[in-house]
């Protein structure tokens, strides 16, 4: 049975980004001096890039040794690769041209204008390659057991690029899918599926805003994850809401939980 989900709520969205960044060092550092190198699944979406944009202004990002850190995405927008809307593209700007991240250990999906074309079936295989090729025996399956795994998620409930009753929402087996027609643009995606992101030690969900709270209230009250994707998502070892005020606003009192 995976455990209860966590929830933590920030005052604001810059308070959220900056403690998100700050558990973030903290965890890679420990995981890295446990066992020498740590893995972390990257998200796109305005909270995600806002807690990489903190990551870089922290003077403790250094405490991190980046060279010791294989970096994946949850999902990405099908777009050429210097297409503003990339999710790769942004972790970038944000975060990664500015640490010294050893490029064999960047695991990026593929634009739309990369070695598989236009053709988002044959990226979506290839990055499930890509996650084959760096899983270990002790991962019993084609997946690595990513340490830290961000997600964020849409006000109708969409997680990475599962969106509701969308046939990724009924995948069990693959673990990266391509994504068609999402009501959100860009239409096409590439995405990590719940088998893969519930490989994941621990899931950490990000979000801010008023217009998430709905989603938020529904996924921690026992939604079906079909309907709303973000019920889905949970890590084997932790499940960690870490949410602002006005998305954690129809949640009523959540027991135990810090507010910053
Ligand atoms: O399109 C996407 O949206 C979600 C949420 O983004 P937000 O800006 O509303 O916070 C994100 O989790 C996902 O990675 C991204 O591709």
């Amino acid at each position: 049975m995976n455990p209860a989900s966590e929830v933590v709520v920030y005052a604001n969205p810059g308070l959220l980004a900056a403690a998100c960044a700050a558990r973030l060092v903290t965890k890679l550092v420990d995981l890295q001096a446990a066992k020498g190198s740590a893995s972390l699944v990257l998200t796109g979406g305005g909270t995600g890039i806002a807690i990489l944009e903190q990551l870089r202004h922290s003077p403790a990002r250094d405490a991190i040794d980046w060279s010791r850190l294989d970096l994946y995405w949850g999902d990405e927008r099908f777009v050429p690769s210097d297409d503003p809307e990339r999710n790769e593209k942004q972790a970038r700007e944000a975060l990664l041209d500015h640490v010294p991240v050893d490029p064999a250990r960047v695991h990026a999906m593929a634009p739309s204008d990369g070695e598989f074309g236009d053709d988002p079936e044959a990226a979506a295989a290839a990055y499930a390659d890509v996650l084959a090729a760096n899983a270990l025996p002790e991962d019993h399956g084609p997946v690595p057991t990513f340490d830290v795994l961000l997600l964020g998620l849409g006000g109708e409930g969409h997680t990475a690029s599962i969106f509701p009753e969308s046939p990724a929402a009924y995948e069990t087996e693959r673990p990266v899918v391509a994504v068609r027609n999402c009501p959100k643009p860009p239409p096409t995606r590439v995405s990590l599926t719940f088998p893969a992101i519930r490989s994941a030690a621990e899931v950490w969900l990000v979000t801010t805003g008023e217009a998430k709270a709905d989603a938020v209230a529904l996924a921690l009250s026992g939604a079906g994850e079909v309907q709303l994707p973000v019920a889905g998502a949970r890590g084997r070892r932790r499940t960690l809401w870490l949410l602002d005020k006005a998305a954690a606003g129809k949640l009523g009192d959540v027991p135990a939980s810090p507010r910053v």
